[in-house]
């Protein structure tokens, strides 16, 4: 089977974690221990990543830096494309070594095309970089102009605009490198927006979000199952309450109910859901979402949020 999967930022990168290179590492390496599984089980793998947590930390150590210039949100973003992509690549390097598996991964720098006129640019809603308090958010707010919002009872995140997806640019040559038999890593950080401009296609900024792009990615290379994994095991009705509950197997109709009573967060598992919906209702076979630990289990239909056509 052909998977796409979609590993979330907060999973490379833990909240609470200081966001070293050896932290990351790690975490990279333990996802890549669960792919390895799946790799050595015949699937073929297309993987996509986030890059919140890490896209964030770029914008606050170029504040933080005096006399060079900062670079725009997609040249940040392009820069988490590289280091993330890096993680990975050498990570299953590492992990396919032991298990004697001969496929290589790559990264492609990926450009997403999105609306310049997209209303999303108005209105910041993609939370990036560390957690910090109310008092903190506030003060950015007041005296930086940025925006901030509350991320599902975690903290305050600053929110940059965050389009939507329409066209994965380098889809001809991903798809070439898959029939090649390369484990490819694509449209890392919902990839790097840029918009058609006079014929010409510049960058913008903003963060796309990693689960809508993965969604197109899964339908452009025509992948079987489309895996999202985070760091919970399922999606959650009542979250956060002493009446949470887990959503196992469930159709669209009965998850779009959940989606309009406003039952998942809005910069966090509202996307991931309609990500989910968005490739079975287009005719994808299954899309999951779990966290990495499950995923094994979620394939064989045992585990996580598995989402099916009515
Ligand atoms: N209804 C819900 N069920 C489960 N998790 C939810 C729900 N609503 C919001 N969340 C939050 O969504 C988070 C996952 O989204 P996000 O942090 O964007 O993940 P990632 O970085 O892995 O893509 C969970 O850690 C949880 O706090
Ligand atoms: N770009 C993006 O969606 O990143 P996260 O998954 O880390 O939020």
């Amino acid at each position: 089977m052909r998977l796409t999967i979609a590993l979330g930022g907060n999973a490379i990168l833990k909240p609470g974690q200081e966001g070293t290179a050896a932290e990351q590492m790690n975490n990279v390496y333990q996802s890549c221990l669960q792919i390895g599984e799946l790799a050595a089980l015949g699937h073929e793998i297309v993987i996509t990543h986030g890059n919140g947590p890490q896209v964030g930390n770029i914008l606050l150590q170029q504040a933080a830096a005096n006399n060079i210039p900062a670079l725009p949100l997609d040249f940040c973003g392009a820069q988490t494309q590289g280091f993330i992509g890096y993680m990975i690549q050498n990570s299953l390097l590492n992990v396919f070594k032991d298990k004697k598996i001969n496929i290589h991964s790559t990264s492609v720098v990926t450009q997403v095309l999105v609306d310049q006129n997209d209303s999303a640019f108005d209105k910041p809603s993609k939370p990036v970089g560390p957690f910090f308090d109310k008092k903190h958010a506030q003060k950015q707010e007041r005296e930086k102009g940025e925006k901030w919002i509350e991320d599902s009872g975690r903290g305050w995140r600053r929110v940059v605009p965050s389009p939507r997806p329409l066209k994965i640019m380098e889809k001809d040559l991903i798809n070439d490198l898959i029939e090649n038999n390369r484990i490819v890593i694509a449209a890392g950080g919902g990839g790097i927006p840029v918009v058609e401009k006079e014929n010409e296609l510049k960058g913008v900024e903003a963060v796309i979000d990693k689960d809508r792009a993965g969604c197109i990615l899964a339908q452009n290379t025509a992948s079987d199952f489309f895996l999202i994994l985070t760091d919970v095991d399922n999606v959650m009705i009542n979250y956060g309450t002493a009446e949470e509950e887990a959503l196992g197997q469930i159709s669209i109709k009965e998850i779009e109910k959940h989606l309009a009573e406003g039952q998942f967060g809005k910069g966090s598992m509202a996307p991931k859901v309609e990500s989910a919906v968005k490739f079975v209702r287009d005719g994808g076979e299954k899309a999951v979402i779990t966290s990495l630990n499950k995923v094994i289990d979620a394939v064989k239909g045992e585990a996580g949020t598995i989402i099916y056509k009515d």
